[in-house]
């Protein structure tokens, strides 16, 4: 076990050295508070002691306050777990503390760990430090402080920046902007903040009560302009959360009544934020990320990731091309294979076009963009795949294509090397079929563009090797995504999961719901665009060819609508063709296209579903919830069959792979707030009305009349059906 502790140590120069060591971040437990309090008091206390030195052990200050105390606060409702920090500690203790106190910063400083940092009388900081604010991903606002000290030392504007948008900076940055004092090398950290807490003790540099600021301020009516813009770009980028604006008017506060009453009002919101939905939701999504990592019988059983330093990539179009960019841009050499030359061309253009976007974006350097490039290379035929380490295949969905290429790849590529598949839907058993290397055999799904999403979608069958997984999971770390590991299946977790989706919104339009409303309506709730607006995005070829594969797969609880066919037939093709349910015009928003309101009065009458002939009267909860709800019961379908480790694998797939909005904490996480027993019983009313799609499944029911959380773990029978 990692010790936990807050040590004192005294030099010789009076100077006392206070240790956070709480591994791997040195997150701020109750005990390191409690550490920090008893070693700050016996510090002033003793006569040897002139001044302090804060610091974190292993090269890292601190990650912040202890994730895991909000999580107990949202299980018990006992906001009373939450210390008393800010005022007790950070002011009372640290800043007006009688000996100077100086930060030796290293490594990291984020949030509770910055806002210790800020109490103290001066900040040194080692090179490539990492500083910042990010309690608004979690749902709450900085609470130590950190809303008041941050403007008062960087500025208005640049404070607003990295707390509103969570963006941190590092040192060197700090040191222009005035966050930190001085910036030297690591291993003159201690060395440069003992004198320099001795300077300050004996008057040679100043002593600074960051609170006690003004001069980076500005006026008030500059303050509280600056504060208008951020309220009113708050409002577009984070409509649902009540932490973006409850911040700008904590940090008002201060402007207005001075310091320490901004750290008062910022206290009490903070406590407010944390018993919120919001903050209970993103907490989740913490630590769910972080939980993809671990995989029963792959990460916990003693293997090392193997090295994989040369991918082919088989097929440059759409796909392909990205997952190579993406490659590339962690430095992985890539051998991209086409067909002929003119597709090659085609492909290594593309990827030449996605590193350009991310220059002209700022992503990038020109320089870097440069080095990305030169590590791809073009081929039409498999000489180049003699030492790969791991051929991704991102060829269109046909079957004797892919059993093609694989038995053709079995033969050319080494014997360690990793056999992935880019498909979205195609069962890998058949993918592997015509090879005898099943257990190099694995799905590497990503989502369009490749080199943007975040999510990589692992899929195993029965008889991929657990190292095979972990290589994998390895690559897709390096490579930025977070990955998720599923079982084999139809539309594997994440499509399979929200293959309803569309087809509730279908169901809705011919029971007589206007399109636009629908859109409008699941845009509010949080999703970027609403289902039709995203058919028009992926082009009605892929909802149509989607629309059979789960037809064919779930035929009893699919939902046949002739409008998708009725629209290619009148020309459209959604934002391909500039025509679709919208339409589309360079430089503008998609506008709606009444032209299309014939077109589905056509698919009204022929499927002819209206009770009674009229249109449905319902509310816009009622139009999410019929959308969500089915999706919710396919979540369920997949968790009662095993094909993720857990339940809150789905939210973070939900989350990072189809935008579902984080501070609803992914599908399942939501179904659980929303009450599963409300899913089912809605479900249940709308199967009776409009039949089997919305029937609820067997896991829905059985939670739901046990009142169990869709989310807890799965019973023994459950886990014994497991697909992983
Ligand atoms: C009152 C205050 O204003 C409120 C606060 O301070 S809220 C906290 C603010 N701080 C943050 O949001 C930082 C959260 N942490 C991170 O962003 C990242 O963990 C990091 C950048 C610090 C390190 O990233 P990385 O090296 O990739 O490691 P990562 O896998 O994320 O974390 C390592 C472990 O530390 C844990 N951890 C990280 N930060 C933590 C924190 N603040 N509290 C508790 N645990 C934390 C993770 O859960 C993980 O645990 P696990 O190994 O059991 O899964």
């Amino acid at each position: 076990m990692a010790e936990v502790s807050v040590t004192l140590e005294v030099g010789y120069d009076g100077v006392a050295i206070i240790t956070i060591s709480n591994p791997p971040v040195n997150a701020l437990a109750i005990p390191i508070i409690r550490g920090l309090k008893e070693k700050f008091d016996e510090a002033v206390r003793r006569n040897d002691v002139q001044a302090i030195v804060l610091t974190g052990k292993g090269r890292r200050f601190s990650g912040g306050f202890d994730i895991n105390v909000f999580e107990k606060v949202h299980r018990t409702g006992d906001i009373s777990l939450m210390p008393d920090v800010s005022v007790d500690l950070v002011v009372n203790t640290m800043e007006d503390c009688k000996k100077p106190l100086v930060a030796a910063v290293e490594g990291l400083a984020l949030g509770g760990g910055l806002e210790l940092a800020l109490g103290c009388h001066a900040r040194i900081a080692a090179p490539r430090t990492q500083f910042g604010l990010p309690e608004l991903t979690l749902g709450v606002i900085p609470g130590f402080g950190g809303t008041q000290r941050l403007p008062r030392l960087v500025g208005l504007s640049k404070a607003i920046d990295m707390i509103l948008l969570s963006k941190s900076i590092l040192s060197e940055e700090g040191k222009k902007l005035g966050l930190i004092d001085a910036l030297v090398p690591s291993e003159e950290l201690l060395k440069v903040s003992r004198l320099w807490a001795l300077d300050i003790a004996n008057g040679r540099k100043p002593w600074i009560r960051s609170l006690h600021r003004t001069d980076k301020i500005g006026s008030l009516a500059e303050a509280r302009h600056i504060l208008k813009i951020a309220r009113e770009q708050a409002r577009k980028t984070a409509p649902n959360m009540p932490q973006h604006q409850a911040c700008i008017d904590v940090i008002e506060e201060g402007i207005v009544h001075g310091g320490y009453s901004g750290v008062l009002k910022e206290a009490k919101v903070f406590k407010e934020l944390v018993l919120a939905d919001t903050s209970k939701a993103l907490v989740h999504v913490f630590f769910a990320q972080r939980a993809t990592s671990k995989v029963p019988n792959v990460t916990d059983i003693g293997l090392r990731p193997r090295h994989v330093k040369k991918v082919a990539v088989i097929g440059g179009g759409l796909m392909g091309s990205g997952i190579a960019t993406a490659l590339i841009l962690s430095n992985i050499y890539v051998v991209l294979k086409e067909v002929n030359s003119e597709y090659l061309r085609k492909g290594i253009r593309t990827i030449e076009a996605n590193v350009r976007g991310l220059v002209t974006k700022g992503k990038l350097t020109q320089d870097k963009a440069g080095k990305t490039l030169s590590m791809v290379k073009g081929a039409l035929d498999y000489s180049d795949f003699k030492d790969v380490d791991m051929v991704i295949e991102a060829v269109i969905e046909s079957v004797p294509l892919k059993q093609k290429i694989f038995s053709e790849i079995e033969k050319a590529c080494p014997a360690h090397c990793i056999l992935a598949t880019n498909t979205s839907t195609i069962d890998l058993n058949l993918v592997g079929e015509k090879t005898r290397s099943q257990d190099r055999i694995v799905g590497a799904h990503f989502f369009s563009p490749a080199h943007v999403m975040p999510l990589l979608e692992i899929v195993r069958t029965k008889k991929t090797s657990a190292q095979v997984i972990l290589d994998l999971m390895t690559v897709g770390k390096i490579i930025k995504k977070v990955p998720v590991v599923v079982g084999n299946c139809t539309g594997f977790a994440v499509n399979r999961t929200f293959f309803p989706y569309s087809q509730g919104a279908h169901i809705l339009v011919n029971l007589g719901v206007d399109v636009f409303r629908i859109d409008r309506a699941i845009s509010s709730f949080g999703l970027p665009m609403g289902p039709f607006q995203l058919q028009d995005l992926a082009g009605y070829g892929v909802a149509l060819a989607v629309g059979k594969e789960f037809s064919d797969a779930f035929p009893d609880r699919t939902f046949k609508t002739p409008l998708v066919e009725l629209l290619v037939k009148s020309g459209r093709n959604g934002k391909n063709n500039g025509k679709g349910y919208y339409i589309y015009e360079k430089g503008s928003k998609p506008k709606p296209d009444p032209s299309v309101l014939p077109i589905i009065e056509e698919s009204q009458r022929l499927t002819n579903i209206m009770p009674g002939g009229k249109p449905i009267s319902i509310t816009d909860q009622e139009i999410v919830e019929m959308i969500l709800f089915p999706v919710v019961n396919e979540a369920c379908r997949v968790l009662d069959e095993g094909v993720v480790v857990r339940a809150s694998d789905l939210d973070i797939a939900s989350v990072l792979g189809m935008s579902f909005p984080s501070y609803r904490g992914g599908i399942v996480f939501w179904a659980d707030a929303v009450g599963p027993n409300h899913v089912y019983s809605s479900l249940k009313k709308w199967s009776e009305l409009y039949g089997n799609f919305f029937r609820p499944s067997r896991f829905l029911e059985e939670r739901a009349t046990r009142g169990i959380p869709l989310g807890a773990p799965a019973s023994s029978s459950q886990a014994s059906r497991s697909r992983l």
